[in-house]
């Protein structure tokens, strides 16, 4: 398992470092370090913080902050910018742009999981430029060009 270093910026983080639920999970769940609750009114977006920040270092990763399925599908708790990317030599605090999307007030509680992080592999790539490209299957067809059954 590769390794990445992490600051705790709020001590109540020490006892609760992110770690994967279960063998198989993808995610590392990151919580509300807010100091009392936030009510979230449908429509508002709030940003939160999470008491830690990564150093990634290495430009092969990035990480990615994605909802939580309960969070979003029970309750519309999802991002304000849908995706959150960090890039590898980020080095504040994790932030988490808290969207309620919903119908209903929602209630954020401190130190409440609210969304996750997944640590990615980047490609880094350089720009060819030409004229005309190779041929391809596709070609320039998109946008359900290959119909819909
Ligand atoms: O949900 C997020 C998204 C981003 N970030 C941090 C890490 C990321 O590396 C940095 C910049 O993010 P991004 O490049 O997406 O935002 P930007 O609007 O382009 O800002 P910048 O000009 O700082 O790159 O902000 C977060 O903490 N949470
Ligand atoms: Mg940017």
């Amino acid at each position: 398992m590769k390794t990445i270093d992490v600051k705790i910026l709020d001590p109540r983080m020490t006892e609760q470092l992110p770690a994967y639920a279960t063998s198989g999970s993808a995610g590392l769940d990151l919580r509300a370090c807010i100091d009392a609750p936030v009510t979230i009114k449908p429509g508002e977006t709030h940003l939160i913080p999470t008491g830690l920040a990564i150093h990634i270092a290495d430009p092969a990763y990035a990480a990615m902050i994605l909802p939580r399925s309960g969070m979003g599908h029970k309750h519309g708790i999802v991002l304000g910018n849908l995706v959150g990317l960090i890039d590898s030599d980020y080095q504040g605090q994790l932030m988490v742009s808290t969207w309620n999307r919903g119908q209903a007030e929602f209630t954020l509680n401190p130190m409440e999981r609210l969304a996750q992080l997944v640590i990615v592999p980047v490609l880094q790539v350089a720009f060819n430029v030409v004229d005309e490209f190779d041929t391809s299957d596709r070609g320039v067809g998109g946008f359900g060009s290959t119909g819909k059954h």
